[in-house]
C-alpha cells in the first residue's frame, strides 16, 4: 500500500503554517496569520467609508447587483445592510425595473450562497461590470472562461467557509456514525412508549479517517479528527508538507483506492471540476468496507448518486451522509430520499450566523479591491 505513516506530533505546529486552499475551491496559498492582519485593516477602513457616509449618497458608491436564492430568513436583510456601507445595492427586482439606467451603475455583482448562476444574457446587460464577488468558496456554478472573457474578475471566500464546513463535516461523521437522527425520531415519537433501539451506531473514536481534498477545508477536518484520536489517511493532486502532515498525523495515500479501502468514514471535500465529477461511483464504492460510511460536504456531482443508491440498498457501504446532492433539492421521489442508511441535509456547510456575516465581508473586501485597483485577496481564475 501506498500511504506513507508519519509519526504523531504535537497539533499545535500547525499553528500559523501557511494553508493550501488547493482542494475546495481554487488554488490559493494565504497565511491564516495575513488574512487576520488583511481583515483588520479591512475593518479599519470601513470605519474611515461609514464616516464618511454623512456625505456620499448611496447613488454615489458603486453599484452592486445582489443575486439571492430567496427564502432566506432574514438572511439577505442583514447582508444587505453590511453592502450598503460600501455600495449602492441594488436588488435584481430594481434592475429588472429600470434595466436602463441601473445596468451601468453596476460595477460588481454579489452572489449570494454559490447557487444563483450569472448567464451570457446577463453579463451582456452590464457593460460597467468588473467583478463578480461570490461568497462561498466553490464556484462550480460560474462560467469562469466565459465571465473572464467579458473581462469581469471573479472572487471566493475560502477562509470564511473553512471552519463552518469542516464543524458540518464533523457533525454528519458523529450523526451518522452514532444514528442521530433514527434516534431523534425515535426519542419524539408519538408511538414510542419506552427506549429501546434494535441497532447499534460505530465509534468515531479510533476509527480511520480518510480525506479525498485535503485543501483548507479538508485539513480543517483533519485538525478535528485528531482530537478523536482518528487515524487520518488524505489523497489530494499535491502531498502537503512534512510539518503539515504531521501537525495533525495524517497519512498520504498517493492512490485513492488505498485510502478507499483502509478508511471506516471516506469524506469527500474536493472542489467540483471535470476531473472529480463522479469520482465515487460504483467502482470506488465497491473497494470501501462493508462498515465504511461515506461523508459529501463538496459539490454531490462528485458522487455517482445511482451507484450510491445501489451501494447503499445492497450494504455495499454501511451508510452515507450528504450536505450536498445533484440536484438541490433532490426531486421528491428520488431514491436516495427513501433509503434509511443515509443522511441527508440542504447544503447547510455555511449557514451559520457567524459564516453568513465573515464571507459577505470577505466577499465585499475582494470586490472593493478589484474596484480600487489593489491586491485582490482570494480572486479565482479560469483554468
Ligand atoms: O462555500 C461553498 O462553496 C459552499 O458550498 C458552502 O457550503
Amino acid at each position: 500500500m501506498s500511504c506513507q505513516l508519519l509519526p504523531l506530533r504535537s497539533s499545535r505546529a500547525a499553528t500559523g503554517t501557511s494553508e493550501t486552499i488547493a482542494s475546495y475551491g481554487h488554488r490559493c496559498h494565504r497565511s491564516p496569520v495575513d488574512y487576520r492582519q488583511r481583515y483588520k485593516t479591512y475593518s479599519a477602513g470601513e470605519q474611515t467609508i461609514s464616516a464618511s457616509h454623512t456625505k456620499v449618497m448611496a447613488e454615489d458608491l458603486p453599484g452592486v447587483l445582489i443575486l439571492d436564492i430567496g427564502g432566506t430568513h432574514g438572511v439577505l436583510e442583514n447582508l444587505a445592510v453590511l453592502l450598503k456601507k460600501h455600495f449602492h445595492l441594488i436588488t435584481m427586482k430594481e434592475f429588472l425595473e429600470n434595466k436602463k439606467e441601473m445596468s451601468k451603475k453596476i460595477q460588481s455583482v454579489f452572489v449570494f450562497e454559490c447557487r444563483p448562476t450569472i448567464d451570457r444574457e446577463l453579463l451582456e446587460s452590464l457593460p460597467n461590470l468588473k467583478v463578480i464577488g461570490n461568497s462561498g468558496v466553490g464556484v462550480d456554478h460560474l462560467d469562469l472562461k466565459m465571465i473572464s472573457n467579458f473581462g469581469v474578475k471573479v472572487t471566493n471566500t475560502p477562509h470564511a467557509v473553512a471552519d463552518p464546513t469542516a464543524d458540518m463535516a464533523m457533525a454528519l461523521m458523529l450523526a451518522s456514525a452514532r444514528r442521530l437522527v433514527e434516534g431523534c425520531q425515535i426519542a419524539v415519537s408519538p408511538d414510542t412508549k419506552y427506549f429501546a433501539v434494535d441497532w447499534l451506531g460505530v465509534e468515531v473514536t479510533r476509527a480511520t479517517l480518510g480525506i479525498i481534498g485535503m485543501g483548507s477545508i479538508g485539513y480543517k477536518v483533519a485538525q478535528r479528527a485528531r482530537a478523536f484520536n482518528m487515524k487520518i489517511l488524505y489523497h489530494n493532486r499535491n502531498r502537503r508538507r512534512k510539518e503539515e502532515e504531521e501537525a495533525v498525523g495524517a497519512h498520504y495515500c498517493e492512490k485513492m483506492e488505498d485510502l478507499l479501502q483502509q478508511s471506516d468514514f471516506v469524506m469527500l471535500v474536493v472542489n467540483l471540476t471535470p476531473e472529480t465529477h463522479k469520482l465515487i461511483g460504483k467502482k470506488e464504492l465497491g473497494l470501501m468496507k462493508p462498515t465504511a460510511t461515506l461523508i459529501n460536504i463538496s459539490r454531490g456531482a462528485v458522487i455517482d448518486q445511482d451507484a450510491l443508491v445501489e451501494a447503499l440498498q445492497k450494504k455495499i457501504i454501511r451508510a452515507a451522509a450528504l450536505d450536498v446532492t445533484h440536484p438541490e433539492p433532490l426531486p421528491r421521489d428520488h431514491p436516495l430520499l427513501r433509503l434509511n442508511n443515509i443522511i441527508i441535509t440542504p447544503h447547510i456547510g455555511t449557514a451559520t450566523v457567524q459564516a453568513i456575516r465573515m464571507m459577505a465581508e470577505e466577499a465585499i473586501a475582494n470586490m472593493l479591491a478589484v474596484l480600487n485597483g489593489q491586491p485582490i485577496p482570494s480572486e479565482v481564475f479560469p483554468k
